[in-house]
């Protein structure tokens, strides 16, 4: 069971939450969003986004009395307007409040998970279309920043569920790339409430999952909390899951395979 304790809120920035505010911050990604964006959201704890700080042993492990406390940061992933901010939301207030405006915000939020404290950060990241280097470079920043990821389409938005199957691809390779086997992800089709104007069927968002090795949920974010308490839930097994199973891989063989995946990387990058 999750009880939510404490709730702590960062955002960038505040705009309308119009079509036309949310086309002007799209177009503010698409160019001229200075390099220091990200790092602007200052975290409620200093965490650097470098990726050469990001453990790849997993989730922050406290020691001594903190040791029952689990700190795991979650991005969250998704085409425009399919509810990243609602599920965020939904998941840490419980409520549903319709606009959310066009936000990236940083969210820190302790509950308790079968006993023991979790600190969830989640990143709750507005869409860009943006395919710049720089773009990509902070996409990258942002994978190795987070322990798992939430990848949200709209189940009325086939174009949304179309950018899915890519964006599993993107955060694997980052991932793998510094030797993590199993990546954490979910993949959640959102607004089920809207089932009258459906396109994506339960079929096809679960044979994604399935073939990607990921978890799959379909939820809306309007109409009930438990479901995405268990998207977050789910999450979270995941992660611990991971980080047992990469605590296994970091003896020799797991520097040896880190070590050929780099190569590998390079031999293809020189190609
Ligand atoms: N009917 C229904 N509407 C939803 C649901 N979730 C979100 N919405 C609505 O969808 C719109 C977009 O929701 P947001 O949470 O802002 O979506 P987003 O993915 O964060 O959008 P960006 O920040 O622009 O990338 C809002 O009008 C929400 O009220 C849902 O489960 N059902």
């Amino acid at each position: 069971m999750i009880q939510g304790n404490t709730l702590s809120w960062q955002s960038s920035k505040k705009t309308s939450c119009s079509s036309e505010g949310r086309r002007k911050r799209r177009g503010s990604a698409g160019g001229t969003r200075s390099p220091e964006m990200v790092l602007k959201i200052p975290l409620r704890r200093a965490i650097s986004l470098t990726p050469e700080h990001h453990p790849s042993s997993g989730p922050a492990e406290l020691t001594g009395p903190a040791a029952l406390k689990m700190e795991v940061n979650v991005l969250v992933v998704g085409a425009d307007g399919v509810g990243k901010s609602a599920l965020t939301v939904r998941f840490l207030t419980r409520r549903f409040i319709g606009e959310y405006g066009d936000l990236e915000s940083i969210y820190s939020h302790n509950v308790t998970v079968d006993g023991k404290d979790v600190l969830f950060n989640i990143w709750d990241f507005p869409y860009s279309q943006d395919h710049s280097d720089e773009n990509f470079t902070e996409e990258e920043k942002r994978i190795q920043w987070a322990d798992g990821f939430v990848l949200v389409y709209s189940i009325c938005d086939r174009a949304s569920f179309s950018i899915i199957h890519q964006k599993v691809q993107v955060i694997k390779a980052a991932k793998e790339y510094l030797g993590l086997e199993k990546v954490p992800i979910v993949i959640v089709g959102n607004k089920r409430d809207l089932h009258h104007r459906r396109t994506v069927s339960s079929e096809e968002g679960r044979l994604l999952a399935l073939s990607m090795d990921c978890e799959f949920y379909e939820v809306s974010a309007a109409e009930a909390y438990h479901g995405v308490l268990l998207v977050f839930h789910g999450l979270l097994d995941k992660i611990k899951e991971s980080k047992l199973t990469t605590k296994k891989g970091t003896g020799i063989r797991g520097i040896v395979k880190s070590m050929s995946a780099v190569f590998a990387r390079r031999r293809t990058d020189s190609l």
